[in-house]
């Protein structure tokens, strides 16, 4: 009591308010003392335990040293979103495999806008003439086309878009008429059945896009520019303008860069946990859940991919639904199930356009499990309008990936149809190689998306027709892509402004296996010239 008494008390000056609060009350019981004791013991082993972890901190940074920074270029649907998601995979796969639900979202987006390209397909070839010769046929010369189409006039425009989808490169005047004959009733049915799906696109749209969804932009930016807006020679003067292809006029585009929460998408597309449990509290009995009604739709689905006048028509239409972005339709059984999970495989295919810049931060382990390493991976929208938004990133990188997919040497640049995309790629490529910012920059080629170039080779697409450099030259894989991988070359060996560092590799990374062996040997590079930088080796 007389020691409570004469305790001394600090001037108010002097309080320190946190010592203020762990003071003993004045007339404290042996029982409020004990647990104060405790409490005290809780807070410091906590407080202990936070230390620790800042010092783990600090010792892990000293160790594993400055971030390996890797930034993906190269232009819209080369395959950069796909490779960050192969960096996921071989960085993180528990992450990568956690988060396969939240890819439903989008893969059933992609289903929709293959079925409705297709409808649109048919919807044209119901206006075409039928065996009856008298309702007025126009001709459309279309230039980089194979062929020219036939379509009743007032329907012109909407039949050339489908009629050019792959196979608009350059000036290629076709000759040959061909006439869509009139869909069978069978046909018809099914559309009308399928077209209540449609609506699902505006569903699906906002579910991954929310809060702040956009269609992705169709103003072109200025044609024939570099990233640094310097003019860039033209691969070839292509003075005809192309329609869109059909389906790309509402892709639907994620800023993933962008912090505000967002609900259905992987962390990739700057989703969060939350979000991934919600996708997977999906209540497939509701009729109204999107999963629910492509499922009831689903018996459809199949039976109009596999009918033969869809195939007709859309062999007719120049349409190569297999070669693009997004396809599911050979597997709609599996994506439209009850339940249905995505594979590894599917969510690589999964197709969403990318706007602005976006960083990923991944943990690598040294491959004989010795030191980690933070690795910083930004992957950029390829939009021609996105170009100049790539250049404040050149400062300070360790490797840049850069894709061209040499798939599209017979397709136009959606944002330009008068540019060919393989000659936009070289351009592309050209400018990174000779840009000052990047001129100790290590550069890995990735000639993308060959499992594509393959089959179009084979079905007789001519790589000559579209790029007349290749001359006579036997239009083989082998051949063609030992081509442009020389011509690709040539370019860094000329462009750049010091020798560098340079690989290339012919890549499908849709194909997580032989990509993971490529990125294991990018991941070795990194590793040594980290090595190299903290004195390891020399
Ligand atoms: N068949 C095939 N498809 C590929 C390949 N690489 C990528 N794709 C597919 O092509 C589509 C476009 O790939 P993305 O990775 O989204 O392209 P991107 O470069 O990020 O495109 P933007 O975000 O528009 O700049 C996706 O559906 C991929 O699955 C490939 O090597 N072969
Ligand atoms: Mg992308």
């Amino acid at each position: 009591m007389a020691g409570r008494v004469f305790q001394r008390r600090p001037s108010t000056d002097s309080i320190d308010p946190l010592a203020a609060a762990l003071e003993p009350p004045p007339d404290e019981t042996p029982d409020e003392r004990h647990q104060r004791i405790m409490r005290a013991r809780m807070a410091k082993q906590v407080s202990d335990e936070i230390d620790e972890g800042i010092s783990r901190e600090k010792r892990d940074a000293k160790k594993t040293g400055k971030p390996v920074k890797v930034l993906l270029l190269g232009q819209s649907e080369s395959g950069k979103s796909t490779t960050l998601k192969n960096f996921q995979l071989m960085c993180e796969p528990k992450a990568f495999r956690a988060e396969r639900t939240s890819w439903r979202t989008i893969i059933q987006l992609n289903v929709v806008r293959s079925i409705r390209i297709i409808l649109d397909a048919v919807a044209q070839a119901t206006i075409a003439p039928g065996p009856s010769a008298s309702l007025g046929v126009t001709t459309i010369p279309v230039l980089g086309a194979r062929d020219n189409v036939s379509v009743r006039s007032s329907y012109a425009s909407v039949s050339t878009a489908a009629s050019l989808s792959m196979s608009d490169g350059y000036g290629h005047r076709g000759s040959i008429q061909s006439t869509v004959s009139r869909p069978d009733t069978d046909l018809l049915s099914l559309r009308a059945r399928l077209l209540p799906l449609l609506d699902l696109e505006e569903i699906l749209t906002a579910r991954i896009a929310n809060p702040d969804h956009e269609y992705s932009s169709s103003t072109p930016a200025p044609s024939g520019r570099s990233p640094d807006n310097s003019p860039v020679p033209s691969f070839r003067a292509s003075p005809s303008l192309f329609r869109k292809r059909p389906g790309k006029e509402r892709e639907v585009a994620v800023n993933s860069g962008s912090t505000r929460k967002r609900g259905f998408l992987p962390s990739l597309l700057g989703g969060d946990r939350s979000s991934i449990d919600t996708a997977d509290l999906v209540d497939w009995d509701d009729p109204s859940e999107p999963g629910a009604v492509l499922n009831a739709a689903s018996d459809d689905m199949q039976r109009l991919w596999a009918h033969p006048s869809v195939r007709e028509i859309l062999s007719r239409s120049g349409l190569r639904l297999q070669e693009e972005s997004g396809f599911f339709l050979d597997e709609i059984k599996v994506v439209t199930a009850p339940g249905y999970v995505p594979t590894d495989e599917h969510v690589l295919r999964a197709r969403l356009k990318t706007l602005g810049v976006s960083e990923h931060r991944m943990r690598l382990s040294e491959p004989n499990g010795g030191f980690t390493r933070e690795f910083r991976i930004f992957d950029v929208g390829g939009q021609r309008s996105m170009v100049p938004r790539w250049v404040p990133y050149f400062d300070d990188m360790d490797t840049i990936i850069f894709l061209a997919p040499i798939s599209a040497f017979d397709q136009a640049l959606e944002e330009d149809r008068r540019v060919n995309r393989l000659a936009d790629s070289f351009d592309l490529w050209t400018n990174i190689t000779r840009h000052p910012l990047l001129k100790n920059t290590a550069i890995v080629l990735f000639l993308n998306k060959i499992d594509i170039m393959q089959a179009k080779l084979a079905a007789g697409i001519r790589l000559a027709d579209f790029y007349p450099l290749y001359g006579k030259r036997p239009n083989d894989f082998d051949s063609a892509s030992k081509f442009l991988k020389k011509q690709f070359t040539l370019i860094v060996k000329k462009e750049s402004p010091v020798p560098r560092m340079f690989y290339s590799h012919l890549t499908a990374v849709i194909d997580s296996a032989s990509t993971a062996f490529v990125l294991a040997g990018i991941r070795d590079m990194l590793m040594r010239i980290h090595l190299k930088e903290i004195h390891l080796i020399l």
